[in-house]
């Protein structure tokens, strides 16, 4: 990769006076320009604050931030112009009675050359309620409105903190649909997100975070490719052990519910062939054979873990 729009490099940040565990805790990854960047974590991950420390809203305590080749805190006056921002909480720095075409309208008049904003909240859904006060927006709409200010600028590179949290399908499409554009258009797009799905359908790299730290990170095929999944049905009760014998280290073999068969393998293994051939040797019958890859959600829960966590 070469000069990338965002570099966090071992990246620490506490609150409150030495608390026992970091919020961020030498945190690194890069986001390249024209590239859209999904920070993926469980609740309490680092996300946000990751994303604050970049767009210049908090300092770091340790370690090097670079946005655009700039000090996000030192040159927040030079970035400004040329970064977008969408904070999580939708109604931030909205006057709550602005009314919406106003709002984007004002927005647009700090640019040079800006979307216009009757573009936008068509592009939204926001054209019906163009004339109507912020307070009186559903949170979508809000959402809405908060992204097409943080785009209406035409940024070269723009933070959406969880984009689509509460959109209906069809906003939440209108908001891909942006976000694919932008990046199209050689914008960098880091956003953090929920939603694997979402993920999956914008991500060019994802970085999963986990306790302040980045616990895997890669292209959507990169992260899924290596874990392998093969199922098929036979007679329950199979010698599962025996198919255990003839797979790579590594790998397991379940039978749930009776007569379905899961093999899986921890990296690139040759299961299919495998398999039959020790079906073959043992007189059964393999019926509905299939590999598949596991899902960025499958792969996320193992990274992160099942459980739920308190605090
Ligand atoms: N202003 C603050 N003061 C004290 N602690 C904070 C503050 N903001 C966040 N934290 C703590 O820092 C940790 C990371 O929070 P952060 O909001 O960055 O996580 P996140 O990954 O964005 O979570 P979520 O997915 O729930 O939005 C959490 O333990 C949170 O409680």
């Amino acid at each position: 990769m070469g000069t990338a729009a965002v570099e966090v490099e071992n990246v620490v940040k506490r609150y409150g006076r030495a608390p026992a565990t970091a919020a961020v805790d030498g945190l690194s990854f890069r986001a390249a320009h024209g590239a859209v960047t999904a920070l993926l974590g469980p609740n309490g991950a680092g996300k946000t604050t990751t994303v604050e420390m970049c767009e210049g809203f908090r300092c770091a305590d340790n370690g090097r931030l670079r946005v655009l080749g700039l000090d996000p805190v030192a040159d927040a006056g030079a970035l400004k112009p040329r970064v977008g921002v969408m904070p999580q909480s939708q109604s931030a720095g909205v006057p709550t009675g602005a009314r919406a075409g106003e709002w984007l309208r004002l927005m647009a008049a700090f640019h040079h050359d800006p979307i216009p904003p009757q573009l936008l909240l068509e592009r939204l859904g926001l054209r019906s309620v163009a004339t109507t006060a912020f307070r009186r927006l559903s949170g979508g709409q809000q959402q809405r409105l908060s992204l097409a200010a943080a785009v209406i600028g035409r940024p070269e590179l723009v933070f959406l903190d969880e984009p689509t949290a509460g959109l209906d399908p069809q906003a939440r499409r209108a908001a891909w649909d942006l976000v694919a554009e932008l990046r199209d258009a050689g914008v960098g797009v880091v956003l953090t997100t929920h939603h694997m799905d979402e993920a999956e359908r914008l991500a060019d790299h994802v970085v999963i975070i986990d306790r302040g730290r980045v616990v895997a990170a890669g292209t959507i095929d990169e992260l899924t490719a290596p874990h392998q999944e093969l199922r098929f049905r036979a007679t329950p009760g199979l010698d599962t052990a025996g198919l255990m014998a003839t797979l790579p280290d590594g790998c397991g073999v379940e039978e749930a519910p009776s007569g379905t068969y899961t093999v899986t393998a921890p990296a690139p293994a040759t299961l299919v062939s495998t398999v039959s051939d020790w079906c073959a040797d043992n007189g059964i019958l393999p019926a509905e054979l299939g590999v598949r890859r596991r899902t960025l959600e499958e792969v996320f829960l193992e990274m992160t873990g099942r459980e739920l966590r308190d605090g």
